[in-house]
């Protein structure tokens, strides 16, 4: 078994329901609990309405921390939040395949930003936003279809993009840039600058 860097007396209680998420702090060779964020997404947001596709990140991203550090005291809580941003429109996950082919058709041929927000409460307070940007390459619906059909519909549902990079979502692409990490929804470097910082990490 390898020996983790992390020194924390407890593992890193993630306030998320991401698979995604988990992973990429488990592939760091993090010790990792979830909890679900008892928030209403969609209720915070419309009351944000003023909000930078960013800010509206971390503002969510605060929230699902701070839900979970009020439940779980003296831990080390870690929340998230992805926001789809195309030219100021802000999109999210797809209901089904049919709404994730509309989503593709309108990203296609353009380039949108992934906010990628991250909030730790609890023993630490901290909030940070990372953003790639993304340019889709000029697609029709029959290449939309095709995608959507090799991708299948509980990866299209996933996440806000209707794609995951790691996946059959590469193909829909022209460039990406920023980190791998940020793009799936959790800018690793920066939060482990931050872990370090704070004595969680042996280096
Ligand atoms: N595997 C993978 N997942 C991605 C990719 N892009 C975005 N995602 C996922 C990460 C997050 O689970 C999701 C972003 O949506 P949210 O920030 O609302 O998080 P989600 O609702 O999944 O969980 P949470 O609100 O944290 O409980 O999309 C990608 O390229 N690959």
């Amino acid at each position: 078994m390898p020996r983790s860097p992390w020194t924390g007396p407890h593992p890193l209680l993630l306030a998320s329901t991401s698979p995604t998420r988990r992973l990429l702090l488990e592939s760091a060779a993090l010790p990792v609990e979830t909890a679900a964020p008892d928030v209403d997404e969609r209720a915070l947001e419309a009351q944000s309405a003023g909000l930078s596709p960013p800010d509206l990140a971390l503002h969510l991203a605060r929230a699902k921390a701070e839900s979970v550090a009020a439940r779980f005291p003296g831990r080390l809580v870690l929340g998230a939040d992805q926001v789809l941003d195309c030219d100021g429109t802000v999109f999210h996950k797809p209901a089904d395949a049919a709404a994730a082919r509309a989503q593709l058709a309108r990203l296609s041929g353009r380039t949108h930003a992934l906010h990628s927000a991250v909030a730790l409460a609890g023993t630490v307070q901290d909030t940070f936003v990372e953003t790639a940007r993304l340019t889709l390459r000029p697609l029709d619906d029959r290449a939309i279809a095709a995608y959507v059909a090799c991708a299948g519909e509980d990866r299209v549902r996933a996440s806000v993009g209707g794609y995951q990079l790691e996946g059959p979502g590469i193909h829909l692409f022209e460039s990406v840039a920023g980190d791998h990490s940020t793009v799936l929804g959790l800018p690793l470097l920066p939060l482990l600058a931050r872990l370090r910082a704070a004595g969680y990490l042996a280096f």
